[in-house]
């Protein structure tokens, strides 16, 4: 069985119930029509019933839920809540009302609320756009001081990771984080691929030099970040600042980082900033015709999961294995 069906397998077992905030998109239709035939989760969609419906063509939604946040019962519920989490940071109650209308909030607002056990959007809204409301209303897990993502990018015919099963992050969320931030999302990414992928993580802190051929501040920060996990964490394999191909090809670690555990071995890639994060993802993605599954949140205090625009049906199928997994606690 393969990882994505590994992945679905697990998710069945866990009987939860994921709401699809971007109702009104074809991809997320027929996603949400996958994971109720796969009986993946149950599924609600976020919407007016019409217009989905309409989008849907003939296709049977019977068992999804359809939820109109603009005239649920539920709405002004949600307002409330959302106005007593946020009145503090000047949240007004008209504005808590507009934004509980909004899909985005309404489905954050569900999950904080355990009317649902997770959300998945992001198909056609920002990233942006998904990570506000959750970071106001849903907060990051306790222990945790910065919410990250990591993609598990699975690319064919390749022999570097674990038979090319490769974990990248933070391609999503954290612009510019700092050495301790930078720590936080590898050791975080460990804890991801263990849920995951059932293996020993070895991470590489990746940079544009490789054990001091360069010299930059964004060299420093990567050597630090790695000092700062390994005092944290002495149990796990690190090491950096390592180039990509130090990283994963054994012939160039000899060269360029002999004697290290990691260069030649690595299955997680922790990239320096979300510039080199994001564009790297989507390369390999685009370029190389790998399974992107993810962006995968880490340290959420509940299971909310953003998409790429690109997305597929069937990628939106697997974020949503994945968040039922999350609120099962089978992955954090
Ligand atoms: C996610 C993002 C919107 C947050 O930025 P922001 O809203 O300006 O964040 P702020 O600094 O104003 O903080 C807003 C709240 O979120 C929290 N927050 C921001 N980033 C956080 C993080 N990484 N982890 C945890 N909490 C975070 C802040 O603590 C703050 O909480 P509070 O209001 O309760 O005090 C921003 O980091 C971003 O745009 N990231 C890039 C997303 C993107 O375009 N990705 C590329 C495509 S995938
Ligand atoms: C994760 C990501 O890059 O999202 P988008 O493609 O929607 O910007």
């Amino acid at each position: 069985m393969d990882l994505i069906q590994k992945i679905r397998e697990r998710a069945k077992a866990t009987n939860k119930t994921i709401v699809l905030a971007e109702g009104i998109e074809e991809r997320v239709i027929k996603a949400a029509v996958t994971i109720r035939d796969e009986k993946i989760a149950k599924v609600i969609l976020l919407g007016r019933e019409e217009k989905i419906k309409e989008i849907a063509g003939g296709i049977d939604l019977s068992g999804i839920e359809i939820i109109d946040p603009e005239i649920s019962e539920k709405t002004r519920d949600y307002a409330e809540l959302l106005y007593q989490l946020r009145k503090d940071k000047g949240m007004t109650e008209e504005k808590a009302m507009e934004l509980a209308k909004n899909p985005i909030w309404y489905g954050t607002l569900m999950v904080k609320n355990g009317d649902v056990d997770g959300m998945v959007a992001g198909a056609i809204t920002a990233t942006a756009d998904i990570f506000r409301p959750a970071f106001q209303v849903i907060k990051t897990a306790p222990g945790v001081s910065v919410v990250s993502s990591a993609f598990i990018m699975v690319v064919p015919n390749c022999e570097y990771g674990s038979n090319g099963i490769i974990l990248f992050a933070d391609c999503a969320i954290n612009p510019n984080p700092d050495a301790k931030q930078l720590a936080e999302i590898a050791l975080a990414s460990s804890r991801t691929w263990k849920a995951l992928m059932d293996e020993e993580p070895i991470i590489a802190m990746l940079s544009f030099s490789t054990k001091g051929s360069g010299q930059h501040e964004t060299v420093d920060k990567v050597v630090e970040a790695t000092n700062i996990l390994r005092q944290k964490a002495p149990e796990i394999k690190v090491d950096g600042e390592l180039q990509a191909d130090a990283a994963l090809v054994p012939k160039v670690a000899k060269t360029k980082a002999p004697g290290s555990e990691v260069a030649g071995r690595a299955n997680i890639l922790i990239f320096p900033d979300l510039n080199s994060g994001n564009i790297g993802y989507k390369l390999v993605q685009r370029l190389a015709k790998a399974e992107a599954i993810g962006p995968i949140s880490q340290g959420l205090a509940m299971p909310i999961n953003d998409l790429s625009r690109g997305c597929s049906s069937d990628d939106i199928v697997n974020v949503a294995a994945i968040t039922a997994l999350q609120a099962q606690n089978l992955v954090k």
